[in-house]
């Protein structure tokens, strides 16, 4: 069911810091900085090769990414996205085998344009897991 790897997340308390990291000693490919109000968080993907890695800082008090910050100070690895070809099929048939299946339900449109839906680290070995249509 699941294909590509969209991207890896790593939450940061300070993205202009965590992007001259990678643009400047790590000498990747670093975009602009997005505010993602619906998500409570601002993006910056860095592109490579083969996948993404999408920075991510906290977006207003009540940011999903806050009580990570809090038990992780320097930051650190907050979630793996990987596409799937039909999000609702996806969905309805992790839902028939128990997964939870975070918020509402439904998905919301993400920083690629496309839905997305967040899957409870609990039930994916300890990793909060994001699927976006492809
Ligand atoms: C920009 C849009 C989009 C994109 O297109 O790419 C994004 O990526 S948005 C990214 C931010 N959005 C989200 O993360 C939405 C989904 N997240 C959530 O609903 C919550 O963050 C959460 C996963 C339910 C966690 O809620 P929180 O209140 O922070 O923590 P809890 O205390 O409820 O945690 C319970 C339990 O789970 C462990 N945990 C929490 N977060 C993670 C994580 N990122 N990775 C692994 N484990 C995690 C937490 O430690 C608790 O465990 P115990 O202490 O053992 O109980
Ligand atoms: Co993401």
């Amino acid at each position: 069911m699941i294909g590509r790897l969209n991207h890896v997340a790593i939450a940061v308390r300070d993205i202009a810091a965590a992007s001259r990291i990678y643009r400047d000693t790590l000498g990747a490919r670093v975009s602009e900085a997005v505010a993602q109000p619906e998500h409570g968080v601002t993006t910056v993907f860095v592109e490579l090769p083969n996948t993404k890695i999408e920075l991510l800082e906290p977006l207003g008090d009540g940011s999903p990414i806050n009580k990570f910050l809090e038990r992780n100070a320097d930051g650190g690895i907050h979630h793996v996205c990987y596409e799937v070809d039909d999000i609702l099929a996806a969905r309805d048939r992790l839902l028939a085998t128990g997964a939870r299946v975070l918020g509402s339900g439904e998905p919301k449109i993400g920083a690629h344009g496309k839905p997305v839906l967040f899957l409870h680290p609990k039930d994916f070995c300890g990793t909060l897991v994001e699927l976006e249509q492809a």
